[in-house]
């Protein structure tokens, strides 16, 4: 297969490169791979997920552990799933250790990794936008989804003096003209992560808010968008309305949530388009943390590994400059390509593989 750093194939993404990619970005020693079920967990009672949880782990116990394979969640699975996997595999593996990530704080997961994904996107964000001497303070936002990682890339956006105007779920989206503020997330905190109800619900509490059913909100005009629901949201069409709006920059929190043509509309109109193997990174960079803390019977303070993390999206933004930098625009896809490909190329040829 031909390497091309400036498309990102999404066979490499079936076959777990982009996670390969994306892993060896953040600099700590992992390797990457993906899975999934077919388990629908909506509409299913607590019970039903837990009962699903443990059959899988009964079957993929004797495959994983702290030293050879270390799955985490991702899309549809959370602190509730972790915690019954880990509950699985401490009973049938009779040992306590860092097997899974995004375990709950009680019995070993790390500060920041609820929160490591969609922070880390911003601090993506911003460290391109500073790069281009700008930054998110005062800058309109549109978010998509509102599970873990939108819920968490609204709250760091804000944080950073952004103003975030939609969130949504697979029903369609909210469009609020007041913004998003930090209380009104402690709403969608609540209706999201605990009640498990629908983004429409907020249009509903919040009355200048408006819902859109079986939209996605790239038509609202902004400078600064965050497609963090899911894969193959954000068509050409809607690249094309984001930049016809004047969109600067975009930072995928999601994974590959752009179709390839609308990735290319974005590099093509020199908008700062931050490709998810290095936007989403954080997650896996504080997963990498929390197997850190875990070998060493330790639990660092939450200012400790927001503080690696906000270090390891800078470290992984230079790496996309070094490699993607030419002409006074950075076209980081490129630069991440070439960075990851490097690192896992140098170390199959330093394992003499070839
Ligand atoms: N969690 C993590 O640490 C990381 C996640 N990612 C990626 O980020 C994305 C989001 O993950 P995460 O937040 O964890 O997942 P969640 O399950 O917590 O949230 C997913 C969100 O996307 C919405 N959604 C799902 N399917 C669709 C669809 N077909 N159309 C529109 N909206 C949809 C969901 O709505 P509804 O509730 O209605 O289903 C929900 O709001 C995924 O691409 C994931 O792979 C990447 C790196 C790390
Ligand atoms: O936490 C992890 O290890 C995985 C994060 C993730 O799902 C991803 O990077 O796509």
């Amino acid at each position: 297969m031909r390497f091309d750093p400036d498309v990102t194939l999404s066979v490499l993404k079936f076959l777990g490169f982009e996670q390969v990619f994306k892993n060896s970005l953040t600099g700590l020693p992992m390797g990457g791979a993906k899975g999934g079920a077919n388990f629908n967990p909506k509409g299913k009672s607590d019970r039903e997920v837990m009962r699903f949880c443990q059959s899988l782990m009964t079957e993929l116990h004797r495959h994983i552990g702290e030293d050879t394979d270390v799955p985490a969640g991702d899309i549809g699975v959370g602190g509730r799933e972790i915690s019954y996997l880990f509950g699985q595999y401490k009973r049938l593996e009779n040992r306590f250790v860092g097997s899974l990530t995004g375990k709950g704080l009680t019995f070993g997961g790390s500060l920041v990794r609820t929160e490591a994904t969609g922070y880390g996107c911003v601090y993506f964000c911003e460290n391109m936008l500073n790069h281009a001497g700008d930054s998110l303070q005062g800058k309109t936002c549109v978010v998509s989804g509102s599970g873990n990682v939108a819920i968490y890339t609204a709250e760091n956006a804000i944080e950073l003096g952004a103003k975030v105007v939609t969130l949504s779920d697979s029903s369609g989206f909210v469009h609020d003209p007041d913004g998003i503020d930090a209380e009104k997330l402690v709403f969608i905190k609540s209706l999201k992560e605990v009640d498990r109800g629908r983004i429409s619900e907020y249009a509903d509490h919040f009355s200048r808010a408006k819902f859109y059913a079986g939209q996605r909100p790239w038509s609202v005009s902004c400078e600064v968008a965050f497609p963090c629901a899911t894969q193959n949201e954000l068509s050409l069409d809607d690249a094309k309305t984001l930049i016809g709006n004047g969109v600067l920059a975009v930072a995928e929190g999601a994974n590959m949530p752009t179709e390839l043509a609308g990735a290319h509309a974005f590099v093509n109109s020199k908008v700062l388009f931050g490709p998810a193997k290095a936007a989403n990174a954080g997650g896996v960079a504080v997963s990498g943390l929390e197997q850190s803390q875990n070998a060493l019977r330790l639990s660092w303070p939450r200012e400790d590994v927001d503080t690696k993390l906000k270090s390891i999206m800078s470290d992984i933004h230079q790496k996309c400059v070094k490699h993607g930098q030419a002409n006074g625009y950075v076209n980081y896809v490129r630069g991440a390509n070439i960075a990851g490909f490097i690192k896992v190329a140098d170390a199959m040829l330093a394992y003499g593989v070839v």
